[in-house]
């Protein structure tokens, strides 16, 4: 195909400022479905993400347009919005040409939309600001216009002004992507070029691989190379990804994107952001650099029916067919048994995963405490990557211990500001810079350690601003930090799965605080149960947990039945979630309870 005739383009947006919507409106501008086969926000297609309204894989489809009697190939590239995957949305990037930079013409920009542009600019794309939701009655689109100029720094005259509601200024939209997103660029007869921006797995088909062909073309059984690990395999079949249904091809040319079947039994190998060129005759440089995608946050994941061990494995096992970045291995606690040390991208990930893991493969489950991975250096010269507090060497042997930070930012309306800043501070945040959008708005810029952001940040900083904060992250470093390990002991055992690491200066504070709450998620037993937090072997905090009798109706004298009843089932469901340790029972929550500590 001519590749002036190409357009290839993502979406950007803040969550909810109306992404998929928009997608859907464009595909059916295009025609390439029927009002009818429209079914709302048809590009998310996984029922998790159908229900929570967030997209977690990247989707493509390839759309036909005609405009001046000229026929056009338009290629959406659907980015997942959330910050957990922002490495599967640079990969996106680099597949596109350009950019629609979607805006809540009430919302106005925030921080997501900032972090989606310095990638997309990174990537050199053309960005087309569109300000959508111009239906609603708080609508403000030149004041979103302006911000969009200062916050940026892009000329926004030109903005499309839409509604995906109700259809507004699509059509202007989709003639827009033809005049001003550039057409590919690439060399139709130079050695195969492509990049692997997505990959998942076809119960018919193995492994698929979603790519973007640069240089020459991708062909039916043409004998094709993985750049990064210089794996062969054969091209089995091509498709274009169409709203619909997959149409079968014998080549993708360049500039095109398409769907590679290499009859891979699961997507292990096939590495989002790897170039695949030709075996016989490959590309000199691969498309950007390869790197395989990191997990920042590890926990603990364990079957509470300790004979569920090898089906959590299957589970996981099957999750990874189609989530290349999802990493782990088999761990033991003493707490809570057999179970696995599981790596996520980031806290979503991580409650996707384990919501999919008792869903559709019906486990129930404990998760640990997440934990951020620690680089500590020993005195004896070598250093240890640690995923799991409890794994933290003693203390005289180890040197120095590096915590990974962030940059974090936040935008928020002006009355917030102050309890933000101090929020910022007690995080341990440094702020690296402040600006003023309008006057009633301000970004900030700050570095955090990420241990404080993982748990609970997000939600104290909606709660502190009624919502109107917005916030996103990006790892930078590792620095030093004056870090200690805090233990639990529950009736005088160690609970390895609570072990947490913590700032010297917090351990007394957070001590105090998490063995007070232990006691409130501690059911009273037949015994009494005394709960300590220790450093080393210093106990810093005590409470005790009385003991009382088994029978929770003991306390409803009086008759009513149904409340009697009701309280027995209760108590009864309660149990699924309790694991023994030693001979005390403990609730999940606790184990979640240990980071929540302030
Ligand atoms: N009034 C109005 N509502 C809109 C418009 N576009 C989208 N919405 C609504 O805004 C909400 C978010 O839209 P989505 O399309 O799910 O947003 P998104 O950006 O794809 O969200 P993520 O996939 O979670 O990033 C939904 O309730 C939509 O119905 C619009 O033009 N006008």
């Amino acid at each position: 195909m001519d590749l002036k005739h190409i357009r290839n383009f993502s979406i950007i947006a803040h969550i909810d400022h109306g992404k998929s919507t928009l997608a859907d409106r464009i595909i059916q501008e295009c025609g390439s479905v029927t009002e009818r086969e429209l079914k709302s926000q048809m590009m998310d297609t996984m029922d998790i993400e159908q229900e929570r309204g967030i997209t977690i894989k990247a989707q493509s489809v390839r759309l036909d347009y005609v405009k001046d009697g000229e026929h056009y190939v338009l290629n959406l590239i659907d980015t997942p919005g959330h910050v957990d995957f922002s490495y599967e949305v640079s990969k996106s990037l680099a597949s596109s040409d350009g950019a629609l930079l979607i805006v809540d013409a009430a919302q106005g920009v925030e921080a997501q939309t900032i972090a989606n542009v310095y990638l997309a600019l990174d990537n050199n794309l053309e960005l087309l600001p569109v300000i959508n939701k111009i239906d609603l009655p708080a609508a403000e689109p030149e004041r979103v216009a302006e911000e969009i100029e200062s916050s940026i720094g892009i000329d926004a005259t030109d903005a499309l002004m839409v509604s995906a509601k109700t259809g507004v200024g699509i059509r202007e939209l989709v003639d827009a992507i033809v005049d001003r997103i550039p057409a590919p660029v690439g060399d139709p007869v130079a050695p195969t070029k492509a990049i692997i921006y997505d990959s998942w797995f076809d119960p018919y088909l193995g492994a698929l691989a979603l790519v973007r062909v640069f240089d020459g073309s991708i062909r039916k059984k043409q004998i094709v190379k993985l750049m990064s690990n210089n794996e062969q395999h054969e091209v089995l079949d091509l498709m274009y990804p169409h709203p619909l249904k997959k149409m079968k091809t014998d080549s993708i040319g360049s500039g095109e994107i398409g769907i590679v079947v290499l009859g891979l039994k699961d997507v292990g190998t096939l590495n989002v952001g790897d170039t695949i060129t030709d075996a016989k005759n490959p590309t000199a440089e691969p498309v950007g650099d390869y790197e395989p995608a990191k997990p920042f946050v590890f926990a603990g994941l364990y079957p509470i029916d300790t004979d569920k061990f090898e089906d959590l494995r299957d589970a996981l096992d099957k999750l990874r067919l189609n989530d290349s970045s999802l990493s782990y291995e088999p761990e033991t606690s003493i707490a809570l048994g057999f179970g696995f040390r599981v790596g996520f991208l980031g806290m979503l990930h991580m409650e996707v995963v384990k919501e999919r893991l008792e869903r559709e493969f019906d486990l129930d489950l404990i998760a640990t405490a997440p934990s951020v991975v620690y680089d500590v250096y020993l005195t004896d010269g070598s250093t240890q990557e640690v995923h799991n507090p409890s794994e933290l060497p003693p203390v005289n042997h180890i040197e120095r211990i590096e915590e990974p930070y962030v940059k974090a930012t936040v935008i928020t309306p002006t009355e917030y500001l102050g309890n933000i800043m101090n929020l910022l501070v007690a995080k341990r945040g440094l702020q690296e810079k402040m600006d003023y959008l309008n006057e009633e708005r301000v970004l900030l810029e700050y570095s955090v350690p990420m241990n404080e952001i993982v748990v609970d940040f997000y939600d104290k900083l909606k709660s502190i601003s009624k919502g109107y904060a917005s916030f996103d992250y990006e790892p930078t470093d590792f620095r030093e930090g004056d870090l200690v390990k805090l233990d639990v002991r529950v009736a005088g055992d160690v609970v390895d799965a609570l072990s947490v690491i913590v700032p010297r200066e917090q351990a007394e504070q957070r001590g105090r605080a998490l063995v007070k709450s232990m006691k409130e998620l501690i059911p009273r037993q037949l015994f009494e149960v005394a709960v300590q937090a220790s450093v080393g072997n210093k106990v810093i905090a005590r409470e005790t947990v009385k003991s009382m009798g088994k029978n929770v109706t003991a306390k409803c004298y009086g008759g009513d039945i149904t409340r009697k009843r009701k309280l027995l089932e209760k108590q009864k469901a309660g149990k699924k979630r309790m694991k023994a340790i030693g001979k005390v029972q403990l609730p999940q929550e606790a184990f979640m309870s240990v980071l929540k500590m302030d």
